[in-house]
C-alpha cells in the first residue's frame, strides 16, 4: 500500500545497516537458516548467484530503457496504466505521486507478445527480452519460495511454488524509470519542498506476496528498519549492488504466515515499509519489478 506522501526525507533519519546478502549458491540447510533470518528480521534481503544470466538482464535494460528514452507521446501509445500500460508519476490508487514512469505488463507471454507491438518499433526483441526476463526470474522466485516453505517444515515445499509456475497467474512485471536530478547531493538544502519534491516512489509496503527487485547501478531505494505505523525507526538505504536481486517480502505473504501455521515466523503480520528518493540519483534508474500477486 502507498501510504500519504510526502513522507519525511530528511538525511538525518537515514542509518547505514547492511541488509542481508545470501549466496544461493551456498549449501542448501545454510541458505534457509539465513532466508528464514533475514526475513525475521527485516523482510528485505538480497541475492547473488541466482542463475538468472547476465545476458538476460543486460538486454532487458536495454530495452526497458529504449523505450523510456522515446517521446513522451510514443510512450503513451502503450496505452494508461489501468493497470497494464504507461504510467507517469501516478503511483497506486490513492492519488499518491513521485517522479517515477512506469511500463506495467503481466507476466503471461502470450500478451506480452500482444501488448509489445504498441511499446517497440521491434516488438519481437522486445517480447522476446521480456519473456526471457520474466521466465528466469519466475525460476529464482519459484527457489525463494521453496527455501522459505522448507525453513518453515512445511509439508509440501512447492506450496507457493506452484501457484507461480500456472500459465493464469496474475503476477505483475513492472519497468520503474526515475530521471536522473541535478545537485543531488546538496544535503545542507533547507527547504523542505527541495526533500519533498526528490520523492521518486513514495513509502509504502507492497501488496503481493513477493516483490523481487533488478535495478541498474543506481542508488536511492531504502528500507524502514522498523515495522510500524508511526513515524518511528530509521531508513536504511540499500545501496545497489552490481548483481545481486533484492527480495521484498509483501503484506499477502506476512499475512499468511501472521495467521496460519507458521504465526511464529512472522509474529508482526505486516510487510517493510521502504521507498525510492530522487536526493541520491546522479543518473537515471530503472529498475524492473516482478511482482508475485496470486491468490488462489
Ligand atoms: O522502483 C523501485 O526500486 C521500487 C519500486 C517499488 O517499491 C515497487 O514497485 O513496489
Ligand atoms: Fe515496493
Amino acid at each position: 500500500m502507498v501510504v500519504a506522501s510526502p513522507s519525511p526525507t530528511h538525511p538525518e533519519n537515514v542509518q547505514f545497516i547492511e541488509l542481508p546478502i545470501i549466496d544461493l549458491s551456498a549449501e542448501r540447510s545454510k541458505v534457509i537458516n539465513l532466508v528464514i533470518k533475514a526475513c525475521e528480521e527485516y523482510g528485505f534481503f538480497e541475492v547473488i548467484n541466482h542463475g538468472v544470466s547476465h545476458g538476460i538482464i543486460t538486454r532487458m535494460e536495454e530495452q526497458g530503457l529504449g523505450f523510456f528514452a522515446k517521446p513522451l507521446g510514443d510512450k503513451q501509445k502503450a496505452g494508461p496504466a489501468t493497470p497494464f500500460g504507461y504510467g507517469c508519476k501516478n503511483i497506486g490508487f490513492n492519488g499518491d505521486v513521485g517522479a517515477v514512469e512506469y511500463l506495467m505488463l503481466g507476466t503471461n507471454s502470450l500478451s506480452i507478445v500482444e501488448r509489445s507491438y504498441a511499446i517497440s518499433n521491434d516488438p519481437k526483441m522486445f517480447s522476446s527480452a521480456v519473456n526471457g526476463y520474466v521466465e528466469a526470474v519466475t525460476g529464482l522466485a519459484c527457489e525463494i519460495l521453496e527455501l522459505m516453505a522448507e525453513g518453515l517444515r512445511v509439508q509440501d515445499s512447492s506450496v507457493f511454488s506452484k501457484m507461480i509456475k500456472d500459465v493464469d497467474n496474475d503476477s505483475i512485471f513492472r519497468l520503474n524509470h526515475y530521471p536522473p536530478i541535478l545537485c543531488s547531493n546538496n544535503n545542507n538544502n533547507k527547504d523542505p519542498s527541495f526533500h519533498a519534491n526528490k520523492v521518486g516512489f513514495g513509502e509504502h509496503t507492497d501488496p503481493q506476496i513477493l516483490t523481487i527487485l533488478k535495478s541498474n547501478d543506481v542508488g536511492g531505494l531504502q528500507v524502514k528498519s522498523q515495522v510500524d505505523d508511526g513515524d518511528h525507526g530509521v531508513w536504511v538505504p540499500v545501496p545497489p549492488h552490481p548483481t545481486a536481486f533484492c527480495v521484498n517480502v509483501g503484506d499477502i505473504l506476512q499475512v499468511w504466515f501472521h495467521f496460519s501455521i507458521f504465526f511464529f515466523i512472522f509474529p508482526s503480520g505486516k510487510a517493510r515499509c521502504h521507498r525510492i528518493l530522487l536526493f541520491y540519483l546522479k543518473m537515471g534508474k530503472i529498475v524492473f519489478v516482478y511482482r508475485i500477486k496470486v491468490i488462489k
